[in-house]
């Protein structure tokens, strides 16, 4: 019998790869455009929920971006800013999720005339006031993104490296990937590295193979936001055999972790559907594959549905749902000695009381 949503809900979960500013409530987004008189496509924050999902299924990167308009929009204060990353936490406690890295670009919320500074710290301490106030034990740590068409890497990785003790695990380059090679920002990786701090790459999602090799052979990406077009390396021959490129043997082999989000990529078309998805062909091959909502508000998501998606799609259980979970734990960017710990006080743990027989069950 397929695991329920329901069971999917209560185990452990690792998120790597969300947009702070892609996981809004839409009764949120509704509330702070009221404030500021920021004109929202539609009012009633059901219809609202249903507008974003709706424009971002648009087969288009570029499309789906659009979207982002309103939530940064409404993202322009402290008070906000802290609102949304508290509102995140609570959501990802109801999700079950125990450990988050939360993406945002701390340049795309400056209109309010906050600084840099003040952006990550208003995040910071809305992060904090979730974790206090949780129910159920998580840890979230801030990422740090520069938009990858802008020209703010090098500031934003400064950013990332100043704020390292106060709740930043890390950085990423974001936004429209073709035409931008993670390459224009190799001033900003190379500074990293010398400063021996964490960084992933979006990369492989709506661009091919050179961008994957970029960003891992000349910038150094410790892990591939997506990196769904890795697939291009791959051959499969007459007798079902995979036979792997030498860029596709190299992430498998170094164990580079891929950030996979299943309905990002339908809804901008990186795939044609779940059961189409590479993360199927990837998870056999054992590549080191993680599952990731990327932007809840724009696909309508939650790990819980992605994770439930896959085991329709591939029929999935408990085992390959905490095979992708420590995957994703490994790979974070937080200390050794802290993963390990979640890993076996929390993660394995959480999924052997699952996996019982409960009580009348025998
Ligand atoms: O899947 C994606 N690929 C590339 N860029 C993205 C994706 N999702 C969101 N953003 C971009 O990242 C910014 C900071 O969070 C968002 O504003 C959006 O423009
Ligand atoms: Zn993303």
């Amino acid at each position: 019998m397929l695991l329920s949503p329901d069971v999917v809900r209560r185990v452990p979960k690792v998120l790597l790869h969300d947009h702070l500013d892609g996981g809004v409530r839409p009764e949120t987004v509704a509330e702070l455009a009221a404030e500021i008189r920021h004109d929202l496509p539609v009012d009633d924050p059901a219809d609202l929920g249903r507008w974003f999902a709706d424009a971002a299924d648009s087969g288009s990167l570029v499309r789906y971006l659009e979207t982002f308009d309103h939530t940064v929009a409404v993202m322009q204060t402290a008070e906000a800013l802290s609102r949304v990353a508290r509102e995140c936490v609570e959501d990802l406690v109801a999700d079950g999720v125990i450990y988050a890295e939360i993406r945002y670009a701390p340049e795309q919320h400056l209109e309010g005339g906050l600084t840099l500074d003040e952006v990550v710290e208003a995040v910071r301490a809305g992060f904090e006031e979730g974790m206090q106030a949780a129910t159920t034990p998580i840890v979230v740590r801030q990422l740090l993104t520069a938009m990858r068409h802008q020209a703010r890497s090098m500031e934003i990785a400064r950013l990332a490296v100043d704020w390292r003790d106060r709740g930043v695990a890390g950085f990423d380059i974001a936004g429209a990937e073709d035409g931008y090679p993670p390459t224009r920002h190799l001033d900003a990786f190379e500074y990293l590295q010398r400063e021996n701090a964490h960084f992933t790459i979006h990369a492989g999602e709506a661009f091919g193979l050179p961008s994957i090799w970029q960003a891992i052979q000349w910038c150094g990406a410790e892990r591939l936001g997506h990196g769904v077009r890795i697939i291009d390396d791959i051959t499969i021959d007459d007798d079902g055999n995979a036979k792997l490129g030498r860029l596709a043997s190299y992430v498998r082999d170094m164990r580079i972790p891929l950030e996979m989000c299943p309905w990002s990529n339908v809804q901008t078309g990186a795939a044609a559907s779940i059961e189409e998805h590479p993360i199927g062909l990837l998870t056999a091959l054992r590549f080191r594959v993680t599952v990731n909502t990327d932007n809840r508000l724009m696909s309508g998501t939650s790990m819980t549905r992605e994770m439930s998606s896959l085991v329709e799609a591939f029929g999935y259980g408990l085992d390959e749902l905490q095979w992708f979970t420590i995957n994703a734990m490994k790979s974070a960017f937080l200390p050794f000695d802290e993963r390990l710990a979640l890993i076996n006080e929390v993660i394995k743990p959480g999924y052997a009381a699952l996996a019982e027989p409960g009580p009348g069950a025998r």
